[in-house]
């Protein structure tokens, strides 16, 4: 964030105070056109570095509105930056009430039902909040009123999960618990993690005019799949084409009484594009297969793997001898990239010795407790994020670690968070969707990593048209699976 502020200062005739008050009138913007949140009375407390220099511009832009304000600034026994003391100035000389809080003072009093300001701390956090700082925090989060953080909740620093301790003794972090954290541009990791949720409150990016030209000039080692993301991956279908140029995927899945994760994985498969579709499935479970989905065939004896584009193990197949029979076989045969999921991960995490059989560039797709079971455990989400971005580049797979933000890490080393996707999709066999998806990606064609960002976001997206069609409660995985084309529509030129 501050290199692409740097940059915007310096390319663009902007000056950083004016991004402070691009910033300030997002904020206030936001507050206008959220009307529930738009009191009468604000108690904004401010820092005195830049996060306190919004708040205080906040402050002076609420008072123009004839809102009562009233301003507390923490002492950090040190002068303010200078976008904070231009802010300050404009800020004497009206109405709002200024007061400063001093190491050891008083806490102070508040107008009971205003709507806090926590601009206290953002990006620039380096520490855990101690002594004034952290009395500040315990205060605002016991004052019962409403609390919006500006950029960050106070004491969440930019990049980590506040806490509890991690195996590196990573501190715990004392946060502002806020109902609505407004962010400026771009998420910040710490708002990625599921144990911050408690402390960001919802999360809303506002864009204050950083320059896009810097994003083409850099490569961030971690970026979001977005539609603009998906939309450059995606390509046409020609007009003369046939199925065999589209690829044949292969799906080892089901078993008994776990027909329904094979067959949710074979629709997505051929919902993704590809040509053809065959299951390595139970004999006995034959009929369920073939009435479910009659578009794909079933194989039921010995498999010539390599003769398949790409190949899809996992969905509902069990831990059974014959399932390990079966996946040993394949490594054995395979020496293509293919897609892991569900037993076939758990499998792989007791079969140790057969790690170093999975072909690079191999998609794993682990929800964190399968992860954990092959990585070990994880003590936060941050910490996973780290452990999925190294085993990636240690086992060169890619690994797609499924969650709110679903983490793809690559075995070059990046790592993508997904932006599509809601809480609608928290339902058994939405990951049978995607995993049938991804191998059907890449037997249309794809590479591992195209398919790999372009099959995240397009489940995403899917499953934010399954929960506007069927609400939050009750979409189910075939839902997903009926808007996959929707998604595809939103992104084909
Ligand atoms: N594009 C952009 O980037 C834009 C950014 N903008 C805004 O600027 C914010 C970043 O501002 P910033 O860099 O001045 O940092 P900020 O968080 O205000 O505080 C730093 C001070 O706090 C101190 N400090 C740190 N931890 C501490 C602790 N635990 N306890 C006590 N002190 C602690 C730290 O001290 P130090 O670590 O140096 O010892 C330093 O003095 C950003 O979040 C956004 O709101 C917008 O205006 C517009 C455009
Ligand atoms: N709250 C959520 N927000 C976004 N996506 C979610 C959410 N909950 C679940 N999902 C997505 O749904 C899928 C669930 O996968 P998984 O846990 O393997 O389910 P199952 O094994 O039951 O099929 C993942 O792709 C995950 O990203
Ligand atoms: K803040």
């Amino acid at each position: 964030m501050r290199d692409w502020d740097a940059f915007t200062i310096s390319n663009l005739p902007i000056s950083s105070i004016d991004l402070m008050e691009n910033a300030a009138r997002a904020c206030v913007t936001w507050l206008e056109d959220h009307e529930f949140l738009y009191s009468e009375k604000f108690t904004i407390f401010c820092g005195k570095g830049n996060n306190g220099g919004d708040g205080l511009a906040i402050a002076r832009l609420l008072g123009e509105r004839n809102k009562k304000v009233q301003v507390f600034i923490l002492e950090f026994g040190q002068p303010g930056t200078a976008d904070f003391q231009t802010n300050l100035q404009r800020l004497h000389g009206s109405e709002v009430d200024i007061q400063y809080l001093q190491e050891g003072g008083d806490l102070p009093e508040i107008f009971p039902d205003s709507w806090i300001i926590d601009a206290l701390l953002g990006t620039g956090t380096s520490r855990p909040a101690t002594g004034r700082l952290e009395i500040l925090i315990d205060f605002i989060n016991r004052s019962g009123c409403p609390v919006c953080s500006i950029d960050l909740p106070s004491g969440m620093p930019a990049d980590f999960s506040i806490g509890p301790f991690n195996s590196e003794g990573q501190p715990y972090f004392p946060s502002v618990r806020a109902k609505v954290t407004l962010s400026f541009q771009s998420y910040k990791p710490a708002l990625l993690f599921a144990e911050n949720a408690a402390y960001t409150g919802l999360v809303h990016l506002l864009d204050i005019g950083l320059s896009s030209a810097f994003l083409k000039s850099t490569d961030p080692d971690f970026e979001g799949v977005d539609q603009e993301m998906a939309s450059g991956i995606i390509e046409p279908r020609s007009p003369f084409a046939h199925k065999g140029n589209f690829g044949h995927a292969l799906l080892i899945a089901g078993s008994v009484g776990k027909m329904g994760a094979a067959l949710l994985a074979g629709k997505a498969c051929l919902r993704a594009g590809c040509g053809l579709l065959t299951f390595q499935s139970p004999e006995t479970e034959r009929s369920i297969l073939q009435t479910g989905l009659p578009e794909a065939m079933l194989l039921t004896g010995h498999i010539d793997a390599n003769y398949y584009r790409s190949i899809g193990c996992g969905p509902g197949l069990g831990q059974s001898a014959a399932a390990a029979t079966l996946l040993e076989q394949i490594l054995n045969e395979v020496k293509r990239p293919m897609v892991w999921d569900a037993d076939a991960i758990n499998l792989l995490a007791v079969q140790t010795e057969w790690q170093k059989k999975i072909p690079p560039f191999t998609i794993l797709t682990p929800h964190p407790k399968e992860f954990d079971r092959l990585a070990g455990i994880s003590i936060n989400e941050s910490e996973r994020w780290n452990s999925a971005r190294a085993l990636a580049i240690s086992k060169q797979w890619i690994i797609i670690l499924k969650g709110h933000h679903t983490l793809i890490a690559m075995p070059g080393g990046k790592a993508y968070f997904n932006t599509s996707g809601n809480a609608a999709m928290a339902k058994g066999g939405s990951g049978d969707v995607l995993t049938g998806l991804l191998t059907g990606l890449i037997a249309r064609g794809y590479t591992p990593e195209k398919a790999a960002l372009l099959g995240v976001w397009l489940h995403g997206r899917a499953g934010d048209f399954a929960a506007s069609e069927w609400g939050m409660e009750s979409v189910l995985a075939g839902d997903i699976i009926d808007q996959i084309g929707n998604a595809f529509m939103e992104i084909s030129s």
